[in-house]
């Protein structure tokens, strides 16, 4: 048998200067900040607070409390090895999930208590769904429906793809400034090969996985995607995988879904009728909304457990979007940026699409010319700044 050669070695938060560090560093103790201030605490969540605050600083990763209910799965993705050891030794990727999970017990998330339930980003995410742009940004659905189907759909892969960063608008009105621009804003594109994976139209039975990012405007592209894909047979079935607990400051909950698609219907125009569509297609079960554990551990998806890696093998395709999921589904190493695709994500079990804006250092499956040309026209900024994406495909 060939040798296989050892991956590259995981990220960590330890490097000084580095983006993992300012994360744990910096970014941690804002978000401890923003959240005290989001609602009016008791003394007992301050002070938990506080005692999270010092951890991050200058502490160690502490254990879970001995009843925690998720003791025994937080132990199986390796609390044991990292408890007692500097937050900055972990993998990154361990330790910015394990921080979120500090943080749901901090502010009583877990109850029992009166914040039992209470997600602590939701102000942000409610803010968001009401924003002035997020209004215009469905206005263009009136604009959009008198396009060709094909025309549509393109708008919407990218207005997923895009999330809040760019709008739907922009993608309808200028559909060729990224290829107009020195350096291309879509760094991969395999949007070929993700729409001949679905079927062209009704006459076979498909189900797509979207494995969903943030809440309020990347997930009411998600939603008028997957409303799309239902309504012109791309997919006779959308199972819709979002995070079982807040996670990440934006990730989507199931309540995050909910107040998406009532934004939807209650919206003038057409975004009504994709809200309505999308209501009736959760009754019917052509939709379904997927919680899992799983979605918010902090291991790569390579470590996926027996029953998703079952439902993602019975897919016709799996949508992964966004940069931590992308960071999970690669693995969170320092891979050369012209690694095949298709060679690290092997252990998916389907086809699978990642659709991602590049907010962090990890990237694959660039040709040399590419990386060569984002390198030369701006250094390493083009890694992290979130004005590039990509669509990349494993069939
Ligand atoms: O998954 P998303 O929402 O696209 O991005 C998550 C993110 O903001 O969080 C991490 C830093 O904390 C990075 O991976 C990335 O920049």
């Amino acid at each position: 048998m060939p040798d296989t050669p050892a991956p590259p070695p995981e990220i960590l938060g330890d490097e000084p200067g580095s983006f993992p560090r300012s994360v744990l560093a910096e970014r941690h103790p804002a978000i401890i900040r923003q959240v005290r201030d989001a609602f009016p605490y008791d003394p007992g969540v301050h002070r938990a607070l506080d005692a999270l605050l010092a951890s991050c600083l200058e502490g160690v990763l502490e254990p879970l409390p001995a009843d925690a209910h998720d003791g025994r799965l937080w132990r199986a993705w390796g609390l044991d090895d990292w408890s007692g050891r500097p937050w900055f030794d972990a993998p990154w990727l361990w330790s910015e999930s394990y921080f979120y999970r500090r943080l749901l017990e901090a502010v009583g998330y877990f109850g029992p208590g009166p914040w039992q339930g209470i997600d602590p980003f939701r102000p942000s995410k409610l803010a968001e769904l009401d924003a002035p742009e997020t209004g215009e940004e469905l206005a263009v659905l009136d604009r959009l429906e008198a396009r060709p189907a094909e025309e549509r759909a393109h708008a919407l892969l990218h207005g997923s793809l895009w999330g809040n960063r760019a709008d739907l608008g922009f993608r309808l009105s200028d559909a060729d400034a990224e290829e107009r621009a020195a350096v291309p804003a879509l760094v991969a594109d395999d949007s070929e090969t993700l729409w001949s994976l679905l079927p062209a139209a009704d006459n076979a039975s498909s189900t797509v996985c979207i494995v969903a990012d943030n809440a309020g405007r990347e997930l009411i592209p998600d939603l008028l995607l997957a409303a799309h894909l239902l309504a012109h047979g791309r997919a006779s079935r959308v199972v819709l995988y979002v995070k079982p607990y807040p996670y990440y400051v934006s990730d989507a909950t199931p309540a995050d879904v909910v107040d998406a698609l009532r934004k939807l219907t209650g919206a003038p125009g057409a975004a009504a009728g994709y809200g309505r569509r999308l209501w009736a297609a959760l009754a019917d079960g052509t939709l379904t909304v997927r919680v899992h554990p799983f979605a918010a551990a902090p291991l790569p998806f390579e470590r996926m457990p027996d029953d998703l890696r079952t439902e993602f093998a019975a897919a016709t395709l799996t949508l992964v979007k966004g940069d931590l999921n992308y960071r999970r589904l690669v693995g969170d190493r320092r891979w050369p940026a012209t690694t095949p695709f298709a060679d690290v994500t092997a252990h998916f079990p389907g086809p699978v699409a990642a659709l991602r804006t590049l907010k962090s250092e990890v990237v694959v499956g660039l040709s040399a010319d590419t990386e060569a040309a984002l390198d030369a026209a701006e250094g390493r900024r083009w890694r992290t700044g979130g004005t590039h994406a990509l669509i990349q495909v494993r069939g």
